[in-house]
């Protein structure tokens, strides 16, 4: 296969260092866009063939150009639930609001289980935050021009619940120069991928996947049970519905919680034909 990119391979032993190709170059030009105080007429290449008159049209042109904001940041913490990810989160934005940068916090305004309007760890600890039911709403809930010129840090707390987690954070990050901390799921608690999480791996800096202690035996958990019987993939709560577990108490757990979730449903299926045939059976009056 041809590279397009990289170039060409030196022969063999060469002590000749390869010259950056024509694409490398552009790609280390165009990093560090110009901006209205970088730029000045004196730094313009003088051109000989260029009168004074057409450098005045290039530097125009070049001072009227859009900034490009700085690159952002997109950093991922995963785990299963109690495995530190709010409190991952919370000290992150503690320390980027430290050196001065200015932080906003969203949660997804479908988990109302301690305070609407803070994030709070299992430990209790908490911190203000925007619940919000998509990450779309944010800018104009935040202000745009506070959002554009004032906001260096966003984090986002259960992540998983948000549909449009890629396109903000993607945008965030690659147009907007932002620092977004990501904190949720990566699996359910069938240990399926759970909302857009994942995909925000390949444009992420740094994944960070977290474990707790299992509840059964103490070893390192990565997977959450759901101790009850409700099998949609959304359902809201904490102790009371799911365990940390490791691995092989999940699989024990796990196919006695399928067996229990199968004869609870054959039970309710026996009791709802029974129902319909008393009500059949029963005369109109
Ligand atoms: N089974 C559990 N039930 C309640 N709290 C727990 C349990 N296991 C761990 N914790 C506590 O939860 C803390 C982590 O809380 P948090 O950061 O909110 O986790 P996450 O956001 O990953 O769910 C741990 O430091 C621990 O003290
Ligand atoms: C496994 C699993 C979890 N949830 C819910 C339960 C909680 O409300 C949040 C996770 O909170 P945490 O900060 O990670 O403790 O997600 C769910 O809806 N479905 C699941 O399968
Ligand atoms: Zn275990």
């Amino acid at each position: 296969m041809r590279t397009l990119i990289s170039p060409s391979l030196p022969p063999l032993f060469s002590l000749h260092l390869p010259r950056p190709s024509l694409f490398s170059r552009a790609l280390r030009a165009s990093r560090y866009p110009l901006t209205a105080s970088a730029f000045s007429l004196n730094r313009l290449p003088t051109n000989p063939h260029h009168s004074s008159a057409s450098r005045r049209e290039l530097q125009t042109e070049a001072a009227s150009k859009p900034f490009s904001a700085p690159p952002g940041e997109i950093h991922v913490v995963v785990g299963p639930m109690f495995s530190g990810k709010t409190t991952t989160l919370l000290r992150r934005i503690l320390s980027e609001r430290e050196s001065g940068k200015k932080v906003a916090v969203i949660k997804s305004d479908k988990d109302d289980r301690y305070c609407a309007e803070s994030i709070v760890t299992h430990d209790g600890e908490k911190f203000p935050c925007w619940a919000l039911p998509d990450l779309s709403s944010f800018k104009e809930r935040f202000g745009f021009d506070a959002y554009r010129n004032q906001l260096d840090v966003i984090g986002i707390d259960e992540a998983q619940f948000f549909g449009d987690l890629y396109e903000f954070c993607r945008e965030a990050a690659d147009k907007e120069g932002k620092t977004v901390i990501v904190a949720g799921l990566d699996g359910d608690y069938l240990r399926r991928r759970f909302g857009s999480v994942l995909d925000l791996v390949p444009i992420a800096d740094t994944v960070t996947k977290l474990a707790s202690r299992c509840e059964v035996c103490g070893n390192r958990a990565s997977f959450t049970l759901r101790k009850t019987e409700e099998r949609e993939t959304e359902l809201i709560g904490g102790a009371e519905v799911y365990m940390p577990v490791c691995r092989s108490h999940y699989v024990s757990g796990q196919g006695v919680l399928e067996t229990a979730r199968a004869v609870l449903d054959a039970s309710s299926q026996r009791n709802a034909t029974r129902d319909l045939e008393a009500t059949s059976l029963s005369p109109p009056f």
